[in-house]
């Protein structure tokens, strides 16, 4: 908001932070923080006083430096950890800013705890306001450039948005989902996002809301895809579990804050213990998802009525242009009320690990690009170093092979994404040894979820679990594999020789 005044013109502004853009501020009231972003620290009261604790050190000069010796990276972490930038912001009340040649006013007014600005008032002397608005558009550039690629992600706090991170988008190749499944996703948020898809709804008077539910079972890369969704359209994502809001109001309000071209996620919303149950009385899913609801509801006392998250979704207060992710473990237990078209115009169904996902996570995890792509000598030292002992694949068509082995050892649809992973984790330098390792880590795991089902459970099971891994039988054996591989790569180095050679 920009107001003119006779002799002042005046902005109020709550969402970027100044530090980039004015010079110097004069005031003897400010406020010290370590919460505060530290890589923009205010300007402290005095120049001459330094502001306490350095930048975090270029990502990459960290890494060489434990690639050579990491007892003395780790000392110097966590010596530049104890000393936290402390940023310095002006306390509530008036202060004067140099922003160019003009002298500025700034008023502030709220909370100081958080990592919020509160409210900053800014007034500037004269009948033009245009200084002001230099400062916001500077603001708003150093804002782009600082964090632009980033994916910014806001939770609720009560029934505020809050940005608690700006990270790195996740790439869509990361996520393990059927290549049709992801292009159908995508292609059906471009379509929406289209301008002239917002004009057709406006001219077909339907409200311009687009929702998607992700279901499957816990660790099969729900809430990843929405993180990559976020970021290949680089969209702000605002997650919301329905168990941490207040009460409806405060579900309304989140809802009717909500930017155009944002994407909200609620997790979980089988879970959240919804209070009215509207399924029809009769057929058999209704009453399925009735009970289920009256039991997640003794049991949870949610605040949130199922009329109210409906009202949120698409009631007159909440806004429009905005993508909805729901995400659910249970399908079969929500409310047909929620997922009518309308509330959720497409579902996307997750699984388990197949053998061909399992083959495509290797491959994925493994990849030579991602292990090796580093121009930094030390850093290729300590790779060459932790891979001694081991012929590592130099081309993705070698990771391939190996992952076509692996992928045999797994059977169809009984672990999920985040299962594996936590298993190649183990092994991140080492793909023969996930290899070998791998009828092991399944027997393990059998065995685990039988203890964790409890003692009936465990005798019921045990005739399933002593049976042998059906997937086990790997031809050719590994070594043989790796001898095939050694071999092939030393017959194309002496056709590569012989015919450089010849070329001479
Ligand atoms: N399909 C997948 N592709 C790649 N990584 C995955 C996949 N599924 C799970 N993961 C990994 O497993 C971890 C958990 O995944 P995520 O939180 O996305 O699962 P989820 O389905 O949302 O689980 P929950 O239902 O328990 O919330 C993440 O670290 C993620 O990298």
């Amino acid at each position: 908001m920009i107001q003119h005044m006779t002799r002042a013109s005046s902005v109020t502004k709550t969402t970027y932070n100044l530090a980039h853009d004015v010079d110097k501020i004069y005031s003897t009231s400010f406020v010290a923080s370590r919460n505060g972003p530290p890589a923009l620290p205010w300007t402290g009261p005095s120049d001459d006083e330094p502001i306490l604790g350095a930048q975090d050190e270029d990502e990459e000069d960290g890494l060489s430096l434990a690639a050579r010796d990491f007892d003395a990276y780790w000392v110097k972490r966590i010596a530049r950890d104890k000393s936290r930038p402390i940023a310095y912001s002006p306390g509530n009340g008036s202060h004067y800013v140099k922003f160019g040649r003009s002298f500025l006013k700034l008023r502030r007014k709220g909370d100081l705890s958080g990592l919020g600005l509160g409210n900053i008032r800014l007034t500037c002397l004269g009948r033009d306001g245009g200084v002001l608005k230099r400062l916001l558009t500077e603001a708003q550039i150093a804002y782009l450039e600082r964090d632009g690629k980033q994916t910014s992600i806001f939770r609720n706090q009560q029934s505020e948005w809050v940005q608690s991170t700006s990270r790195p988008p996740r790439d869509l190749a990361t996520i393990v989902l059927a290549d049709v499944q992801k292009k159908v996703i995508i292609e059906d948020i471009k379509e929406y996002l289209h301008p002239l898809t917002k004009k057709w709804y406006r001219d077909h008077a339907i409200p311009y809301r687009r929702g998607y539910l992700l279901s499957g079972p816990p660790g099969t890369g729900k809430t990843s895809l929405c993180f990559a969704l976020a970021g290949f359209f680089q969209l702000p994502l605002y997650i919301a579990s329905l168990s941490s809001i207040p009460d409806e109001s405060g579900l309304s309000e989140l809802f009717a804050v909500l930017p155009e071209r944002s994407m909200i996620l609620l997790e979980d919303v089988d879970a959240a213990g919804i209070t009215d149950i509207r399924a029809p009385v009769g057929d058999a899913a209704s009453e399925a998802a009735r009970k289920s609801a009256e039991h997640r509801h003794k049991e949870k006392e949610s605040r949130i009525s199922l009329s109210a998250l409906l009202n949120a979704i698409d009631g007159i207060l909440s806004g429009e242009g905005r993508i909805l992710l729901m995400t659910t473990n249970h399908v079969e237990q929500l409310d047909p009320a929620l997922s009518r078209p309308g509330r959720i115009d497409m579902t996307v169904h997750f699984e388990n690990i197949t053998t061909k996902s399992a083959m495509e996570y290797f491959q994925t995890f493994y990849s030579t690009t991602a292990t090796f792509n580093t121009t930094s000598e030390s850093i290729k030292k300590y790779q060459a170093r932790k891979l001694s002992s081991f012929d590592y694949p130099e081309t993705e068509e070698e990771v391939a092979q190996l992952a076509r082995i692996f992928a045999k050892k797994i059977p169809n649809g009984e672990f999920s994404p985040a299962e594996l992973q936590g298993y190649l984790l183990l092994h991140k330098y080492r793909p023969d040894k996930a290899i070998l390792g791998a009828e092991q880590w399944i027997k393990e795991v059998r065995l685990d979820r039988k203890l964790k089902m409890g003692p009936m459970a465990a005798t019921e099971k045990s005739e399933e679990l002593v049976e042998p891994v059906e997937t086990i039988e790997v031809t050719p054996p590994y070594e043989e594999d790796v001898r095939q591989r050694r071999s092939t790569r030393a017959r194309s180095k002496s056709v590569k020789s012989r015919s450089r050679r010849k070329a001479v």
